[in-house]
């Protein structure tokens, strides 16, 4: 195996698989820290999916140790941190403590942190983060239910989680190739730098980063930062590139769409499914709160709808009502509840013959997942960036959709289906 990767959240890994996967490495995803009796012999990457987002960072920490231990007991020659592309972590973590850790367990004192992904409109620039062209504390994400992120400055918002130094690599050294890079890392790190915010604008930028960084024991970033690693590996090793799926076999059955975030394109792509008249049923955390609606409801109405086309079941909400329901009940109970009421919605899909499923959310896929009986994931086609189309390898046989909040075009939840076989 020459990557190990440790994911802090379900939706996130499954982007970084995508990204592997398209540069031509035999990739699996495992759900959680993988089980021994899983083949992964065949693996160039293995991509540990946590949920330790948002969890204590001790236990982000205890998590992400025991996905490296595992990682590297099965042979993983180099370390990837992954994480949002906008940077999603509180003043506590847990981006800062877990690579703190990793890079001890590493023996290593040097790495950097990248969320760049242009391709989903995510830049760096002068060590601060842009979302579609907007300074992150201006972007959607301020609003964010669980890490409502009000710095765009990345090297002030790492200081704040870790005592390592954290330096900068700036555009100009990004502009200047491979070798201008590498240069960037020795002059940071003899300036006593840990850990390097580094800039990028553009493919090529992540390209290049991706030649200078593989031979780090750790790398941290989005999925964009991994661009370069397969191509560097195979120059390096004259590692063979695996062949990207295209179409997709699916097991036949019927169609739902679960919504856990609030995040804007995931409310812009439940209106565009409602406009088109989807069967829809909304779950309001207040409810769900004083148990006015259930899972058993939710699954009563799901039960009464057509076979023949897919359902949305949703809890996504505006800033507004999310901020009504986080005053009464607190952020993280409120997170909590609708998390478990999805996640026992889910329980029962399979039985009742929901095989294809699209779930909007990290978390809510952390929750939803784990409730499915999934340990691992095949690597499917890609339907926009960051999100392609998986099928689990043991336990339901299930196709699986897992979307980044903030990621795919408003009529994701229409034209997914129509890349399944
Ligand atoms: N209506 C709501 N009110 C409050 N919290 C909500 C509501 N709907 C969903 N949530 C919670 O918001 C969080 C969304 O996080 P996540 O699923 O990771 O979405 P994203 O990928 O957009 O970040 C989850 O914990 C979810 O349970
Ligand atoms: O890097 C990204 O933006 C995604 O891979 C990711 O981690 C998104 O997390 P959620 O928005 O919580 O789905």
């Amino acid at each position: 195996m020459k990557l190990g990767c440790i994911a802090d959240d379900l939706t996130g890994a499954t982007d970084l698989a995508l990204m592997l996967a398209r540069g031509g490495l035999q990739t699996i995803q495992t759900i959680g820290v993988p089980r021994t009796d899983l083949d992964l012999s065949r693996a160039d990457a293995v991509v540990v999916a946590l949920k330790s987002r948002t969890v204590p960072a001790q236990e982000a920490i205890a998590q992400s140790l025991a996905a490296a231990e595992s990682l590297k007991k099965g042979g993983a020659q180099h370390l990837f941190f992954k994480y949002c592309s906008t940077f999603d972590s509180t003043d506590e973590g847990n981006i800062g403590p877990v690579t703190d850790a990793l890079l001890a367990f590493t023996g290593s004192d040097f790495t950097l942190a990248c969320p760049a992904f242009p391709a989903n409109g995510r830049t760096v620039y002068k060590g601060h983060l842009f979302v579609n062209g907007v300074p992150l504390h201006e972007s959607s994400m301020k609003d964010h239910p669980l890490t409502p992120m009000r710095d765009s400055n990345l090297v002030r918002v790492l200081q704040r989680q870790t005592k390592l130094p954290v330096g900068l690599v700036s555009y100009e050294d990004m502009e200047a190739g491979p070798a201008a890079i590498r240069s960037a890392f020795a002059r940071e790190k003899a300036a006593g730098h840990r850990i390097v915010i580094v800039d990028a604008l553009n493919d090529t930028h992540l390209r290049a980063i991706g030649l200078s960084a593989a031979d780090l024991p750790l790398m941290t970033g989005g999925s964009g930062v991994a661009m370069g690693l397969p191509a560097a590996y195979r120059q390096s090793e004259g590692l063979t590139a695996a062949t990207p799926s295209t179409g997709f076999d699916a097991p036949a059955g019927r169609r739902i769409i679960l919504a856990g975030s609030c995040s804007s394109a995931t409310r812009g792509q439940v209106q565009a499914a409602l406009d088109a008249g989807l069967p829809a049923l909304k779950l309001n955390a207040l409810d769900l709160a004083s148990g006015a609606m259930t899972a058993q409801m939710a699954l009563d109405w799901l039960k009464s709808q057509p076979g023949s086309g897919p359902a949305l079941i949703y809890s996504t909400a505006n800033p507004n009502e999310v901020q009504t329901v986080q005053s009464r009940l607190g952020r993280m109970h409120a997170g909590e509840i609708v998390e478990n009421t999805l996640a026992e919605i889910a329980k029962a899909l399979p039985t009742l013959g929901f095989t294809r499923l699209i779930v909007a959310g990290g978390e809510t896929s952390g929750a939803v997942v784990s409730a499915l009986d999934v340990d691992a994931l095949a690597i499917g086609p890609e339907i926009d960036p960051g999100v392609p189309w998986t099928r689990s390898l043991a336990g339901n046989d299930l196709a699986l959709a897992l979307k980044s909040g903030n990621f795919g075009t408003p009529d994701f939840f229409l034209k997914a289906w129509n890349m399944l076989r």
